[in-house]
């Protein structure tokens, strides 16, 4: 890694959301357009990117992205009753997660990535709440590419916020976010590009989750 990749001193302010029973601050800018889009052209080539099939009412249905999942081998993860094993840091991924380590004083073990290639592509309204990440998740965000709004909404009052998630910024989502709040990513019919999110998380995977 070269040394000025991450020196980010003339990055924007971070902005904390006005947002009762959550902890999430967004920090726009916090790699360069520059930096975003060599790292974003990297993980293209780099991740184990897949279609996952999940079972809908009994269908077996395409999820709308594409995903990639890195980690310590030790960061494993219940899924429908199977345990999946993190496919292994690359130089780059694990260049990020030195920095976001620093930036959020938190740990990570893992690495969950999206690559949204269209406007069609989306993510559900979900919590980050498996039993394996722990009761106050510190989760952390980086957007490369098309900026996407975030959606978040309060589980009890329903009362929805966005925050668009622009090139190069990171969202750290801590607290009690993710027991309050769903977030999720909704499609849209504009002609867009693509983008890649990575979502880095601690993985306490002596935790065993209800579906295992
Ligand atoms: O793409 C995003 O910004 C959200 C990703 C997300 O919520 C997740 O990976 O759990
Ligand atoms: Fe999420």
């Amino acid at each position: 890694m070269q040394p000025d990749l991450f020196d980010n001193s003339s990055a924007v302010q971070p902005q904390i959301l006005p947002l009762p029973d959550a902890d999430v601050t967004y920090y726009p800018g916090w790699l360069s357009a520059d930096q975003a889009s060599v790292i974003k052209q990297q993980l293209e080539g780099e991740l184990d990117w897949h279609q996952d099939t999940i079972k809908i009412y009994g269908k077996l249905v395409k999820i709308p992205r594409l995903q990639a999942w890195h980690g310590d081998p030790d960061a494993q993860y219940s899924y429908s009753g199977l345990s999946m094993t993190p496919a292994p840091w690359t130089t780059t991924l694990s260049d990020l997660r030195q920095q976001l380590a620093k930036q959020c004083q938190a740990a990570f073990n893992s690495v969950l990535a999206n690559w949204y290639r269209h406007g069609q592509d989306s993510m559900g309204m979900h919590a980050d709440d498996e039993p394996e990440l722990g009761k106050h998740p510190v989760i952390a965000s980086v957007t490369l590419g098309q900026a996407r709004p975030f959606v978040l909404m309060h589980k009890q009052s329903k009362s929805k916020s966005k925050v668009m998630l622009e090139h190069g910024s990171l969202l750290v989502m801590k607290g009690t976010t993710q027991q309050f709040y769903q977030h999720g990513i909704a499609k849209t019919a504009r002609q867009i590009d693509d983008r890649i999110n990575l979502t880095y998380r601690y993985i306490h995977s002596s935790i065993k989750s209800n579906n295992a």
